[in-house]
């Protein structure tokens, strides 16, 4: 049974702002690790923050800063996620020259980008050690250096000659970056930690550019460079101030530090947030449960401030169903329904009669089948499996070689209103965006001719795009014949190909990758041409249907979290374990021995991110594999009360 953690000050946290400037401010000026928990306003703190230390909201010492900083052409660095995240804080910050917020990704990229020969040694030498490294483990193993391994130790070493042999270094920080040169995003991190650490001068520069650098979602942060940053700060004559933020709660990437607050120096400052301001009364006390919960498998540490929800937060309203995972897809879509239903029926909030509300999941196919965009989605992930799905960090651009699909035919369909008519200035600016018109003939009888051609392609289209039963393929047919925009070369040979799709590979059987390509085409041409809506919305963020993984740091009033282990597949989370429904593993047992984390820590911190993004109202639906002991669990772990569990019944409505 939870218990309300309601305090009469709302403001309990109000000093935590002008505490943090003092560190910032001070003499001398001090660095500090903001830890707190979900809708604790870490965001909002950062702002106010450097509002008062860069002069713009009214701070004695705040002045002094802000004007030393322009003195000697100075700014404070933010270092955050996802381009999102520096959006928001830009947007929220508004025009300040004092501060700089980007990616780590980008502002490692601007400390390294230039120094091809540095760049160069760092990579090599890093590559050298990863060698030596595997070489004595392999040596150190009963059957050494098998044929697999010798091949891995192969292409590191011609990884290393391949560095020897490039002069320039290329990185584009938002997106992957092909051809000679092309460093990939973890390069970037490694190369710029490796060079702050062994080349003062990029030290030197750093510091004299950004005295203060503040990293926010540092739960997430890589290791290598936070180290190096914490290291550098601390050396004797420094005088670089690092500030962290986050919550070691809500880490959901293997490459940040597995217990940050522990690894902080003594002489950092740890100032406090107690309070939740997202959420109501309820889901704060589940989140506080969550988090404090003694479960069998669990290594990390319950640390951590227990939050205070708001006076002025109601109630709000905790459901949690549970189903049987043997159901069919449809089935279980269905029964979703039903808790929606339920969920209406205890709230009266209309967001859940209407389909209103935010689902979170472990999967994106999960997800792709409850947004009907399954057909679609499988294509994608054949076409390009890294570019398929919204990943939380950088853009989401999706396969290179569909981008048509997604741009110049979405906004081709938006040049028609509801009833079939097509706004031709509007058409004009589609093909103008797309540099189609460029190379129209200079003649004007072969222009017209052109042109004709061009608007019959665009009625086509539009009439194969009203048909609700049309395919991708066939809704190309017309793009294609008249050659409308650019188009990948891929995708036209493709679609001229008529040849049946190529077998799915056997289990352990490798793809060619002209196989995999030919396959997820063919999946792609027959799709319904409506799912690529869908789809797209998906993949830009637009969606009612989220992954646990791209909803930090946002916030929605009503949320239902399915979680789903047999669709989801992962080896790394299982809610079947945490409630009940499945027994700890022989692997779960050797790591808790080992004190290693395991897979209940890791689906814990995920249960607490996905619950507080919730701010009114909050289901949890369970496809547990033994139904009947999760609930027997649940009821017996004191997180939920009685009347908040139900198990899912579908075919009542
Ligand atoms: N002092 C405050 N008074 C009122 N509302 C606040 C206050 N601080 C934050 N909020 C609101 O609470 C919500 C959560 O704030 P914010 O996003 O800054 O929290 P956060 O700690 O960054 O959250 P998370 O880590 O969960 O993403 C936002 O809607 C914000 O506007």
């Amino acid at each position: 049974m939870s218990i309300h953690t309601t305090v009469d000050d709302n403001d309990r946290d109000a000093g935590v702002v002008d505490e943090i400037c003092g560190y910032l401010t001070g003499e001398p000026p001090r660095s500090y690790f903001l830890f707190a928990g979900a809708g604790s306003g870490k965001t909002r703190t950062l702002i106010e923050v450097l509002r008062r230390v860069t002069g713009v909201v009214k701070h004695e010492k705040g002045e002094l800063l802000a004007r030393r900083l322009r003195m000697y052409w100075r700014s404070i660095r933010v270092i955050t996620y996802t381009k999102n995240a520096v959006a928001v804080i830009n947007g929220r910050l508004g025009d300040n020259d004092l501060v700089r917020v980007s990616t780590i990704h980008a502002f490692c990229w601007e400390l390294i980008s230039g120094f091809n020969d540095d760049i160069r040694t760092a990579l090599i030498s890093i590559k050298e050690a990863q060698l030596e490294k595997e070489t004595t483990e392999a040596l150190a193993k009963p059957r050494g250096i098998t044929q697999a391994k010798q091949r891995d130790l192969d292409e590191i070493k011609e990884a290393i000659q391949a560095f020897r042999e490039t002069d320039v270094f290329i990185y584009h920080p938002d997106r992957e970056t092909y051809g000679h040169g092309a460093l990939a995003h973890n390069h970037v991190i490694d190369v710029a930690a490796w060079l702050l650490k062994n080349r003062p001068t990029l030290y030197m520069i750093l510091k004299d550019r950004y005295p203060i650098v503040l990293i926010d979602e540092s739960q997430d942060t890589m290791k290598g460079i936070l180290d190096t940053l914490i290291g550098l700060s601390e050396s004797s004559e420094s005088n670089l101030i690092i500030g962290l933020l986050g919550d070691h709660r809500q880490r959901i990437y293997s490459g940040g530090h597995s217990d940050l607050p522990s690894l902080v120096p003594d002489s950092w400052a740890t100032p406090e947030l107690q309070m939740n301001h997202r959420s109501q009364r309820r889901i704060v006390d589940l989140i506080n449960t969550i988090w404090g919960a003694k479960l069998e498998g669990r290594t990390q540490p319950a640390n951590g401030i227990k939050q205070h929800s708001r006076t002025d937060k109601s109630d709000g309203l905790v459901r949690i169903y549970v189903g049987d995972t043997k159901l069919s897809p449809e089935d279980k879509a269905l029964g979703e329904l039903w808790c929606a239903d339920q969920m209406w029926k205890e709230s009266r909030s209309e967001a859940w009669s209407l389909r209103e509300f935010q689902v979170l999941a472990l999967e994106h196919k999960l997800l792709a089948m409850r947004g009907s965009f399954l057909n679609v989605f499988s294509a994608m992930t054949l076409l390009d499996f890294n570019a398929a799905a919204p990943s939380g960090s950088g853009e989401n651009k999706g396969p290179a070689v569909i981008q048509i699909l997604l741009n110049e035919l979405a906004d081709l369909e938006a040049c028609f209103d509801s009833n079939g008519f097509l706004d031709e200035f509007k058409v004009t600016e589609v093909f103008r965006r797309y540099g189609c018109l460029d190379d129209m003939p200079e003649d004007s009888l072969a222009r017209s001719i052109r042109v004709e051609e061009m608007l019959q392609a665009i009625e086509t289209f539009a009439a194969i795009c009203a048909n609700p039963i049309a395919t991708v393929g066939e809704v190309l047919e017309p793009i294609l014949k008249a050659r409308l925009f650019s188009i990948d070369n891929r995708l036209i040979v493709g679609h001229a190909d008529k040849s049946p799709s190529p077998p799915v590979p056997g289990r352990g059987e490798e793809e060619s990758k002209q196989n995999r390509l030919r396959r997820g085409l063919c999946v792609l041409f027959s799709s319904p041409w409506n799912q690529l809506q869908k789809y797209r919305s998906y993949l830009a963020g637009r969606s009612m249907l989220a992954t646990h993984q791209v909803v930090k740091g946002s916030e929605f009033s009503h949320v239902m979290v399915v979680m789903d282990d047999k669709l989801a597949g992962s080896h790394m989370f299982s809610y079947d374990k945490i409630f009940g429904g499945v027994e700890l593993s022989k692997s779960d047992t050797k790591n808790i021995e080992e004190g290693k984390e395991t897979t209940i820590d890791r689906t814990l911190r995920l249960l607490y991110v996905t619950c507080s993004r919730a701010e009114e109202s909050l289901a949890l639906v369970l496809w547990s594999s033994n139904p009947k002991t999760s609930i027997e669990r649940i009821k017996s772990s004191g997180w939920f009360e009685d009347r908040e569990i139900e198990a899912i019944k579908l075919h009542e409505s």
